[in-house]
């Protein structure tokens, strides 16, 4: 196991080049089952989340080759093997193998996922979706039974917005039997580009990232290739760093648009930005103004932004309220950034950051993977040296990090954690 050390304080400044979306990703790879030929993904970030997901496909038979920044799997030897523990903990999006096997194979066996804790992450919206479209679904010892004789296309009205929900119905009712229309449905990005993947299989689905989404069910689908959107959440994290720290932070690989709701922040705080058709210049000016935030669903200001946002404001003059209405107690992260300084109080569902504050370098664990990201922000805000545990968490989202900072000018490096420290670890 390993530390991130941070030797911060010091201007960033040059080019950054964002890696494909980690929630496309994770959505993409599983969607290669519903195929019957090989399909190519082309620009997968380097992330633990691939690695893992690729490990699953394997396990159920599927052929997988990966080179450089492209993964081919051939989906034609796979068969409904149960999953009920091991790799699917691990992870989130370990149940889009509940849609996608029950859209090929109609039964499947996938343990309860796993991902970053931020609180309760129901899935009972998935299971309603699948049951809408008939298939019958236990829950025995936390791994989820499906099952049905044939898929039926439904109405489904979704109870509360949710991308996973959203993504997982559209992964089993594109191989269901007529017509299936999603309401309330989430709008994010990354849905579109599943969709996108599934259309070029030869999917029909319309009105993906809207809030209707119609699909009509085909009997077979077949290989293409596909490349992934980038990863609006990492381009946000290091558009933050440049406000934080950057003179000059050029963020290549980027579609503005997803990023609209950060960027009028950012614009209100008092940051230069400029934006182009793929990349933004972020200029982070020595005196930023506090700035109140709420996190809502697509476009609304991303809670996966939530964490490295707060840590920005540290640095903020005067009083800023951050509100996460998506997880209320997405907060773990803040008892770190005090370790480090900062001012900051949490009540109910909002942090409030007093600022600006000078952050101190401190050893900090990472509890989630934005948690992280918050951290390694903060380290290089701080003066002094930082040192972060838990990199686990933020190797599921953050695709060769180190080099990317260093880049950028700071001084990041990986260092492996002394048994007294193993030890810490594992009794906090
Ligand atoms: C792999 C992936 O794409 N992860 C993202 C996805 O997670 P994920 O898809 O799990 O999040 P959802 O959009 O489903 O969750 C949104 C809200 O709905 C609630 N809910 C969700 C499903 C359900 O069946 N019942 C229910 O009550 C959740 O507890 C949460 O409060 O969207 C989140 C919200 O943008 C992001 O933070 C995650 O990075
Ligand atoms: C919460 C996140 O991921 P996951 O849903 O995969 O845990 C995230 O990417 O910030």
């Amino acid at each position: 196991m390993e530390k991130l050390k941070i030797a911060g304080g010091y201007p960033l400044k040059g080019t950054v080049r964002v890696s494909g979306a980690k929630n496309s990703a994770v959505a993409l790879i599983p969607a290669t089952i519903l195929a019957e030929s090989p399909v190519t993904i082309e620009g997968l970030p380097d992330i633990s989340d691939v690695e893992i997901l690729k490990d699953l496909l394997e396990e159920i038979g599927g052929t997988v080759r990966i080179t450089d920044d492209e993964m081919t799997v051939d989906p034609s030897a796979m068969i409904s093997m149960p999953l009920p523990n091991g790799k699917v903990k691990k992870l989130r999006a370990s149940y889009y193998l509940m849609g996608a096997m029950l859209g090929r194979f109609k039964k499947a066996v996938i343990g309860l996922p796993g991902g970053c804790h931020l609180g309760p992450r129901p899935i009972d919206q998935h299971i309603k979706g699948f049951e809408a479209l008939g298939a019958q679904i236990t829950n025995e010892q936390g791994a989820i039974y499906l099952r049905a004789d044939e898929l039926r296309g439904a109405r489904i009205y979704l109870d509360v917005v949710s991308v996973g929900a959203t993504i997982n119905i559209m992964l089993a009712a594109v191989r269901a039997k007529g017509r299936t229309i999603i309401e309330n449905a989430a709008k994010e990005p990354e849905i579109i580009d599943v969709a996108t993947l599934l259309t070029n299989m030869g999917a029909k689905i319309k009105g993906a990232g809207t809030d209707v989404i119609r699909i009509d069910g085909v009997d077979s689908l077949h290989g293409c290739r596909h490349t992934i959107i980038p990863d609006r959440i990492e381009a946000g994290t290091y558009m933050i760093l440049g406000a934080a720290m950057g003179e000059g932070v050029l963020i290549d690989n980027v579609i503005p648009q997803h990023l609209e709701s950060l960027i009028a922040k950012l614009r209100e705080m008092g940051v230069n930005i400029e934006s182009g058709d793929d990349q933004v210049f972020v200029n982070g000016p020595s005196n930023l103004k506090a700035v109140d935030i709420k996190t809502l669903v697509y476009p609304g200001f991303p809670t996966d932004l939530q964490q490295p946002f707060t840590a920005l404001l540290t640095k903020a003059a005067g009083s800023s309220v951050v509100t996460d209405t998506i997880y209320g107690a997405r907060f773990k992260h803040i008892d770190e950034l005090r370790r480090m300084n900062a001012n900051i109080k949490v009540e109910g569902r909002s942090a409030i950051i007093n600022g600006p504050i000078q952050l101190h370098g401190a050893k900090v664990k990472a509890s989630d993977l934005r948690a992280g990201a918050a951290l390694f922000i903060a380290g290089l805000m701080a003066e002094g040296i930082t040192e972060v545990t838990g990199l686990d968490h933020i190797d599921r989202g953050y695709s060769n990090l180190v080099e990317k900072l260093n880049g950028l000018g700071a001084t990041v490096w990986r260092e492996a954690l002394t048994q007294e420290e193993l030890e810490h670890l594992k009794n906090t």
